[in-house]
């Protein structure tokens, strides 16, 4: 079904539309083209281009001059979204969402990992890209737009895939790219600050969030809430009224509620509480939050029908996601040197708190900040460095079209004691080179990327890569 206030042209019965676009430049004869208002420029100004490349009809707000067939929506994202859903009609049986500030890559792959281990054909659809048992493939997006979302169900129903864990991100909830989309399962892991260049304050970002439960989740559908969250009773009390079925986790969770967790070297026992029954679960994974989020999993895979038992059980074999707290090697010494995605004030802190019980000396750590990201996390960011880590090098990770030493210096106003080393690699090099034996270094912010974007240029980057070159001719020296 179309949304409300869709008008159609008189030619709606006879166009042929061939294929969908929402960039001129990406158009092909035959195709509906979308033209959306957008943040920087306006899409109807393609028109033209769109026409001149084969464009048959227009997507766009009403009274939008063309001479191709209008097909006119007050909100033409979401119609874009619905359009989609109809022109690539296939998608998993079950397609479970996660959304939060943090935690949502790490989520949907242990949804997909449990369910594979429960014979399910699963997939996982985020900032890794597609995830499947088979590997991995890119999508570019964390919530790719509707085209190439529904682009890639279809494709996905088409080889036989049947569970689905996607990520919502909000930029992708507000500008309707997940609109066409039923979601069986909703979930919701936290909300700190991020993204406040995009999200006019924390408001819009939090009622970008909401969507997923009050418009995408289907009628009924299960709502798994991390009641850790501040904002976990206020997203609980939403989902209620909507007449979803909340399912509480987390230390205040009271469906699956942590009761203890205790650490190994490489592991952590979490003491469980479901449905009355205790049960102890051995997470092959370090890090408090890797526990939320791996019970928020298995929570959800849960509400999607596997038993809950099994679901646990699960937990027990999962594998880390890449670039979330990934060790990567030991200095001679033994001391370890971890990979994490953490880009917030609050992902350092819980990264810095995961490590700290596994770290007998100091906690060293490696960070920096995008360019054209919320500016206003920088000196947070160093301030949670300042606090938790003993010895910080501040550094550039993706400055984009911003001047590298200006995200620096912003990030060092909250930590002022700390050294700065911007090329990224050398300051990596440097920090392994004082680490001392009990020492654990973290390096943050790229996790699973792959290169450094500096101005339009993405020079390759393989982080993995150099720490492991850094160890060995540590060990050859040694
Ligand atoms: C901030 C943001 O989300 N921007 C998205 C937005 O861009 P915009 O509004 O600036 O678009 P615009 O440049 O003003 O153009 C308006 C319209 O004209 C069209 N156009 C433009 C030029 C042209 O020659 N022809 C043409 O048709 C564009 O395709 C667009 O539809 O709409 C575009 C498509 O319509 C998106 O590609 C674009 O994503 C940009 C590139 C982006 O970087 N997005 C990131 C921040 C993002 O979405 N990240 C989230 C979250 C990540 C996280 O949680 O950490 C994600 O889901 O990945
Ligand atoms: N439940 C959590 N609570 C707080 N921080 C977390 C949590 N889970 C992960 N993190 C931190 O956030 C980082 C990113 O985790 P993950 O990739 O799972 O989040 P994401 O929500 O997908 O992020 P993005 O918005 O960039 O897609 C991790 O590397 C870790 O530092
Ligand atoms: N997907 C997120 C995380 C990026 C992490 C960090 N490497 C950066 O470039 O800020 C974003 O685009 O904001
Ligand atoms: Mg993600």
């Amino acid at each position: 079904m179309l949304p409300e206030g869709v008008a159609l042209p008189a030619e709606a019965a006879t166009l042929a539309v061939t294929g969908l676009a929402l960039d001129s430049r990406k158009v092909t004869p035959g195709c509906l083209f979308a033209a959306l208002p957008g943040l920087r420029t306006d899409g109807r100004e393609f028109i033209p281009d769109a026409e001149a490349a084969g464009a048959v009809a227009v997507l766009a707000p009403p009274g939008t001059q063309t001479n191709l067939p209008l097909i006119a929506a007050d909100d033409p994202a979401a119609a874009l979204a619905a359009i989609a859903a109809r022109f690539h009609p296939g998608r998993p049986e079950t397609i479970a969402a996660v959304t939060g500030t943090n935690g949502k890559s790490s989520t949907v792959e242990f949804l997909r990992q449990i369910w594979a281990r429960v014979g399910f054909e699963a997939a996982a659809l985020g900032t890794l890209g597609v995830t499947r048992a088979s590997g991995r493939s890119e999508v570019g997006y964390t919530t790719p737009d509707a085209i190439a979302l529904h682009e890639a169900l279809d494709a996905l129903a088409a080889d036989g895939v049947t569970h689905l864990a996607m990520e919502a991100s909000s930029h992708g909830l507000k500008q309707r790219r997940m609109d066409g989309v039923r979601v069986d399962v909703a979930a919701f892991t936290n909300l700190t600050q991020d993204h406040l260049d995009y999200h006019p304050d924390f408001d819009d970002y939090f009622a970008s969030k909401m969507r997923l439960f009050e418009v995408l989740a289907a009628d009924g559908a299960p709502a798994v809430i991390n009641m850790d969250s501040d904002w976990g009773a206020k997203v609980a009390d939403i989902c209620r009224r909507r007449g979803l079925e909340v399912i509480e986790v987390g230390w205040r969770g009271k469906d699956f509620r942590i009761a203890e967790i205790t650490p190994h070297p490489a592991s952590q026992d979490i003491r469980l509480v479901h449905r009355g029954e205790e049960r102890v679960v051995r997470l092959p994974l370090i890090g408090e939050f890797q526990t939320l989020n791996a019970v928020g999993a298995a929570a959800m895979a849960g509400a999607s029908g596997v038993d809950a038992e099994d679901a646990l059980g699960a937990l027990e074999t999962l594998e880390g996601v890449a670039g979330r707290l990934q060790p990567v090697g030991t200095t001679p010494a033994g001391a370890p040197v971890l990979l994490d995605f953490a880009h917030s004030p609050d992902g350092l802190d819980k990264l810095l708190r995961a490590a700290r019980p596994h770290t007998q000396g100091r906690i060293v750590l490696v960070f920096g900040a995008g360019g054209d990201r919320d500016p206003s996390k920088r000196e947070k960011m160093g301030a949670v460095a300042a606090r938790l880590a003993d010895h910080v090098i501040v550094t550039d990770d993706n400055p984009r079209s911003e001047d590298p030493a200006a995200i620096r210096a912003a990030i060092l106003r909250g930590c002022p004691d700390a050294e700065e080393i911007g090329d990224r690699e050398t300051a990596i090099r440097t920090a392994i080179g004082r680490l001392e034996p009990g020492d654990t270094l973290l390096v943050a912010g790229k996790g699973h990327e792959t290169g450094q974007i500096l101005a339009d240029r993405v020079i390759p980057f393989d982080e993995p890569a150099i720490v492991r070159g850094a160890l060995e001719e540590m060990e050859a020296r040694a």
